[in-house]
């Protein structure tokens, strides 16, 4: 800082309550009360950051609807960062679903009716050549993560135009209660394009830009924007793109990936999250990666970037290119994706089947290719029907089942039927929560395999490791260290056994996670090199726990 420029005065009184970063509430001492201009504004008793938690949880529970509990958790949020971050970090399995998938979807749909304060923000296409200027307004100056969306495809729920902003909100949460990534440093940003939602347009409270959206080289013009005001304003910062439309998504990521900090988590997250979970089934099922025979169900972006990096896995472990893709069928909307199919995308078509004329749906793909796997990401709700399930386990001794759409209302299946029409041979895991199932008398978790495994981990290990590229043996090492990390808590005799590490445990997981994609980023030329206990101990270090603390502004 220059002489010229001045320290902004330390916020008092009621200025201080109303900064959710330096807000202590309730915590606030007698000497700080009488320092800061406080007293009489806070009621008399102190408490301790534990017990203001224990209060706050207890709050939570007063609220039945799920909606109405995360309208509680965002308001906590506006307005004292450690006490929310404390609070989900100690409950996170109960409250990941509601700060989260899939009550997030809810909170984006109701976006402009559950509307009370701002955060992070909102870019127009209007403002385009301003953004530079417009970043400069955001609430803190050091930022080490961006999540950004468009809107245009969150979760299954298609286009939420500004609503989509509650994804940003949400994941970055969980930078922070997984992550460690100190809630100052982080920033959501809406793109706002327009929207093509036609309830939206019509919505006299819709809070958005009421146009549609901007396409072709207009859309381009504005992504370009974005990035080059965040590379002038904040180089160096994490930039993740979110929930774009699969026309956007891999665009985007190819044109950006080796220019900054960036990666797409729809493509990539799911990718390592996906594969670490396959990689804990086929050690339960004693099967070998090489040999599975792999169906997918929706050949959207994350789709592709799930099958993309089982391939690289593939590799890896010895298969030539052509073997490894020879083991995947894809099926989308339109039936099985064939090389005679029209109007594929370059990174669809290395899946197309040239041995196969006909689209078949799923059903007849599955009975003709017998799959050991079988994968959705299509935001069909149950379309792992009883008979593909029944088919499928007919010829497979430990079916490996991942019904990945979110929210639950878009799922493929249900954990609890396929359990059911399988013997409890399924090896299962879910895009959104799911309750635990009843084998021989006891429960057993369901894996979640979402990008929440991975995102916060990349988030860490850029920041400890101070990388300057995401790169693709970054995801794989993070997908290998997922699935040892949930090797290490599977069982393997019971069936079926959870084929993620417990929720509970990520903080922990999220450290081993980022220590390995860390390592990769110094082999890559991606970081500094250094050696593994240094950057053991760097994300240790950079990993913050809820606390009242000083934060870096
Ligand atoms: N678990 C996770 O971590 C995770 C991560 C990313 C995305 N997802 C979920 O994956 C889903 C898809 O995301 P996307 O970005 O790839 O979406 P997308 O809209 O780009 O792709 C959907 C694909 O599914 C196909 N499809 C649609 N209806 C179908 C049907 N009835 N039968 C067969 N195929 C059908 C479409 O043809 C398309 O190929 C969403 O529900 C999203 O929430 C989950
Ligand atoms: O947001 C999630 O829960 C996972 C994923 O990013 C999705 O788009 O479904
Ligand atoms: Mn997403």
């Amino acid at each position: 800082m220059t002489a010229n420029e001045s320290v902004p005065p330390s916020p008092r009184g009621a200025a201080l309550l109303a900064d959710p970063l330096l807000n202590k509430g309730t915590a606030f001492t007698p000497d700080e009360r009488t320092a800061h201009g406080l007293e009489g504004l806070p009621p008399p008793a102190v408490e301790s950051l534990d017990e203001q938690a224990r209060r706050a949880h207890a709050a939570f529970l007063g609220y039945d609807k799920p909606l109405n509990r995360h309208i509680y958790l965002r308001q906590l949020q506006d307005t004292n960062e450690a006490l929310f971050h404390r609070v989900v970090t100690e409950h996170l399995e109960e409250m990941l679903p509601v700060v989260y998938t899939p009550t997030v979807g809810d909170a984006c749909r109701r976006f402009s009716e559950i509307y009370r304060r701002p955060r992070g923000l909102f870019l127009s296409y209007e403002d385009r050549h301003r953004f530079r200027e417009i970043l400069r307004n955001r609430p803190h100056r050091d930022v080490d993560v961006i999540v950004v969306t468009d809107g245009q495809r969150i979760l299954g729920l298609g286009d939420q135009g500004v609503g989509g902003m509650g994804i940003p909100i949400g994941k970055l949460s969980l930078y922070t209660a997984i992550g460690g990534i100190h809630p100052a440093r982080t920033l959501p940003i809406l793109l706002d394009a327009g929207t093509d939602n036609e309830d939206l347009l019509a919505d006299p409270h819709y809070l958005g830009r009421r146009e549609r959206r901007v396409t072709g080289a207009a859309y381009d013009e504005l992504g370009e924007a974005l990035v080059s005001a965040v590379e002038a304003e904040l180089p160096g910062t994490l930039l993740q793109w979110e929930d774009f439309a699969t026309a956007h998504a891999r665009p985007i990521l190819t044109r950006y990936r080796d220019r900054l900090l960036t990666f797409n988590d729809d493509i990539q997250g799911t990718a390592a999250v996906a594969l670490g979970a396959l990689l804990t089934a086929i050690t339960v099922a004693g099967t070998r990666l090489t040999d599975q025979r792999i169906v997918v169900l929706g050949a959207g972006s994350a789709a592709v970037g799930v099958a993309d990096m089982i391939r690289t896995a593939m590799t890896d472990e010895g298969l030539s290119p052509d073997d490894a893709r020879a083991r995947f069928w894809f099926v989308d909307v339109d039936g099985l994706l064939t090389a005679s199919r029209d109007g594929l995308s370059e990174e669809q078509r290395v899946y197309a089947r040239g041995d196969e004329q006909e689209s078949y749906g799923l059903a007849e793909v599955v009975r003709r290719v017998e799959p050991t796997v079988l994968i959705g990401l299509s935001t069909a709700h149950g379309a792992f029907t009883e008979e593909i399930v029944r088919q499928m386990a007919s010829a497979c001794e430990r079916p490996v089942i991942f019904p990945l759409s979110n929210p639950t209302s878009h799922a493929e299946a249900d954990p609890a039927d396929l359990a059911r029409w399988t013997d409890g041979r399924v090896l299962v895991a879910t895009g959104s929560p799911s309750p635990p199932l009843e084998v021989d008398g006891h429960e057993v978790p369901v894996a979640q395999a979402n990008n929440v495994y991975v995102f916060p981990a990349i988030g860490l290990a850029v920041t400890a490791a101070r990388a300057t590229r995401v790169t693709v043996r970054m995801m794989v090492a993070a997908a290998r260290a997922v699935g040892r990390c949930a090797a290490r808590s599977a069982t393997d005799g019971s069936r079926p056994a959870p084929l993620l590490p417990p929720l509970r445990d990520m903080r922990a997981a999220a450290r081993e996670i980022a220590l390995a994609a860390a390592v990769a980023a110094g082999e890559d030329g991606a970081a500094p090199r250094a050696g593994e206990e240094d950057l053991r101990a760097a994300v240790a270090r950079a990993q913050w726990s809820p606390r009242y603390d000083e934060p870096s502004r």
